[in-house]
């Protein structure tokens, strides 16, 4: 992909962005429960609709695969070399209930990582990017506005960021157990306002022990990892993965490079 097109990917999610806030700052959202039992809006459908159709035209040989959209088989693509992976609306309760913590995640997954990565905030039109390896860049709809520093290490306690709508039974063990050895510190955000809060340093670790998808996680997976952190699935403690037969996500934990360098991977071994 040439320079001028990342361009494009800049102003593509801008667009959605003001979409979803018009929706936003009207009366009606037309919200109604998925098979899932998850809610979607007429924003998660307007943004889907610009992101696919100008996506399309700028990038006709990547396939796009979208929350809101019919998600082909694994037959089919088990065989795409890279497509782009797209949650029109990630936080779509957080948008419902007016609190702002809502954005768009979009990324490039090649094999069975993501290459590339958007994260956009639609409220504060403010968004982070990354090329896997090239470090991480903070955009507005006109492009890169500054590349950002990885945030230094917090060094009295273990600021733990979980989801502001779901908590669920394992999450709060696992806690449990955390909380015998370190200080930590519980903060509830909703979407990819999580992995954002750990680039930036405003959390540690980013806890999930409940249902997410790969569309939910694959931008910010990216953006963790390129500061140095780790994203690992609860069960066997291996890296996540994506583009598998079923595109839901295992129990996982993102950490940042501080906790993934300790022995907190051995910590959570032990426990789990
Ligand atoms: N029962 C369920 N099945 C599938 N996904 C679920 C789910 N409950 C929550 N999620 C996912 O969790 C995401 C929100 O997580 P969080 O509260 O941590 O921000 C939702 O993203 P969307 O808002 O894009 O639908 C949704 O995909
Ligand atoms: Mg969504």
């Amino acid at each position: 992909m040439e320079e001028k097109n990342f361009t494009s990917v800049f102003n593509i999610l801008a667009s959605a962005g003001d979409t979803i806030l018009k929706v936003y700052r009207s009366d009606n959202y037309k919200t109604s429960l998925k098979t899932d039992r998850t809610p979607v809006t007429r924003a998660d459908k307007a943004s889907s609709k610009i992101i696919n159709e100008q996506l399309s035209k700028v990038f006709p040989e990547i396939p796009i695969l979208d929350e809101e959209t019919t998600i082909p088989d694994y037959s089919v693509r088990k065989d795409w070399k890279e497509f782009f992976l797209v949650d029109p609306l990630d936080g779509t309760k957080e948008f419902i209930k007016q609190n702002g913590e809502f954005c768009i995640n979009l990324a490039l997954i090649e094999g069975d990582s993501p290459r590339m990565g958007w994260i956009y905030h639609p409220l504060s039109k403010r968004g982070w990017y990354c090329k896997r390896g090239e470090g991480i860049f903070e955009f507005d709809k006109k492009g890169i506005v500054r590349k950002i520093e990885k945030p230094g290490r917090c060094p009295e306690k273990l600021r733990i960021i979980t989801s502001r709508s779901f908590f669920k039974p394992q999450e709060k063990e696992l806690i449990d157990k955390i909380k015998k050895e370190y200080k930590i510190e519980i903060i509830h955000r909703g979407s990819s306002i999580k992995q954002i809060a750990i680039i930036l340093g405003e959390a540690d670790m980013y806890l999930k022990a409940g249902p997410c998808s790969e569309w939910d996680t694959a931008p910010g997976q990216l953006l963790v990892e390129e500061f140095g952190g780790s994203v690992v699935r609860l069960d066997n403690l291996e890296r996540m993965k994506y583009n598998k037969p079923v595109m839901k996500n295992p129990y996982f934990v993102m950490q940042n490079e501080y906790l993934t360098e300790t022995r907190f991977l051995d910590f959570l071994k032990k426990h789990l």
